[in-house]
């Protein structure tokens, strides 16, 4: 067989309505902006991939903007003419010559994934290994800023069995505020639920030190990155005094974050966001890094929509054990799709394709609709 080149890179932005305004401590999102990565290969074959933050520079280094300018400019010359085929040695290419940008990366390694796939007729999970499950328990996140409201959302999801695990966004408010509207949601949902906390860094060490004693004392199961990424040594006194155990996620910005966290003793959970890794496959090294020092593993999501969420969910099912579930629910926050098919979610699960590549084909009427131009 003669070798298949990649022919073209591109980037387009998509924004699209999410069902409500979906409130984190850093920013309130009113929509959702994807970047959608497509890789046209000399065979006919073309990967989808896709680069997601939250909030343009809000939440991460990369903003869609900067994701859609630095692929055109950077990641195209580079990756244009090299074989398709080996993936490794097109991540290999762009590693030694771009630092960072690692949700740019996992759009196009996803990308590169996609087309293998395809193909090769074979899921994007056969690819990485093989999966040993073929569906992943979703957890939903409460984030209407209304504890009514959000005791309203839980009960719903529970009746319709979507959702029995849901994560808190607080940090924004002062802690009191916010511990008296999460303990408010735990006693509405008691045993039916796990109420879970996501502070994206908003508390200091010394607020952090009582407000997880008060969370642990009251039935909350897992406290999500309580303070700032860059102190490391509270990060490690408060994993351990934690009554509830502490996840690590914007602490872990590259795989190389994950081998530190784990060498010092900074948290008992690690999320797993292929954008903050570099791709499905980055991903899994950071899970490698947290299997062998016996840290539990949880499926993160940047609130991509199908196709980023897929590219997640092809490379979990491949893991032994996913211990807290995972949070891919992303395209559930979108009122609009891009994508022909809805992905399959059921009985508290989000259930991955096995047709080949990530599962998925673009909707162009619906793409050209909600393009940027
Ligand atoms: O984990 C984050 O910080 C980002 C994201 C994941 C779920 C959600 O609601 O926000
Ligand atoms: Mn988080």
């Amino acid at each position: 067989m003669s070798q298949v080149l990649i022919e073209s890179l591109s980037a387009t932005i998509v924004d699209l309505p999410t069902i409500r305004p979906h409130k984190l401590a850093m920013h309130t999102m009113q929509q959702q902006t994807l970047v959608i990565i497509r890789v046209r290969c000399s065979d006919g074959v073309e990967g989808i991939g896709e680069a997601t933050t939250i909030g343009g520079l809000a939440y991460g280094n990369e903003s869609p903007e900067s994701i859609k300018t630095n692929l055109d400019a950077h990641f195209a010359p580079l990756l244009v003419g090299q074989d398709a085929a080996n993936i490794n040695a097109a991540m290999l290419r762009l590693d030694k010559v771009i630092k960072g940008n690692t949700f740019a990366k996992s759009g196009v390694e996803s990308a590169l994934l996609d087309a293998q796939g395809k193909r090769l007729g074979l899921p994007v999970s056969e690819l990485l290994g093989g999966r040993v499950r073929d569906s992943l328990e979703v957890a939903w996140t409460l984030a209407s800023g209304d504890t009514a409201r959000d005791i309203a959302e839980a009960e719903q999801m529970l009746d319709i069995r979507r959702h029995r695990i849901f994560k808190l966004k607080i940090g924004a408010n002062p802690v009191d505020h916010d511990l008296k509207h999460v303990i408010a949601i735990k006693k509405a949902l008691g045993e039916r639920a796990s109420v879970r906390v996501d502070v994206n860094q908003y508390w200091d060490e010394s607020q952090a030190l009582r407000a997880c004693q008060v969370l642990g004392d009251n039935g909350i199961d897992l406290i999500e990155q309580p303070i700032s990424r860059i102190n490391r040594a509270g990060q490690v006194r408060l994993n351990q005094r934690s009554p509830a155990p502490i996840m690590a996620d914007e602490s872990i910005e590259s795989v190389e974050d994950a081998f530190s966290l784990a060498a010092e003793g900074a948290a008992s959970i690690f999320a797993l966001k292929i954008a903050k890794n570099g791709g499905p496959r980055a991903v899994l090294r950071t899970a490698q890094i947290a299997e062998a020092a016996g840290i539990a593993l949880y499926g993160g999501t940047m609130l991509e929509g199908a196709i980023g969420t897929l590219a997640s969910a092809h490379a979990f099912i491949t893991l032994k054990q996913l211990t807290w579930a995972t949070e891919l629910f992303g395209p559930l926050l979108l009122t609009e799709e891009i994508v022909t098919e809805p992905l399959l979610y059921r009985d508290f699960a989000l259930h991955v394709p096995r047709t080949p590549g990530l599962g998925l084909s673009l909707d162009e009427e619906r793409l050209a609709r909600f393009a940027r131009h």
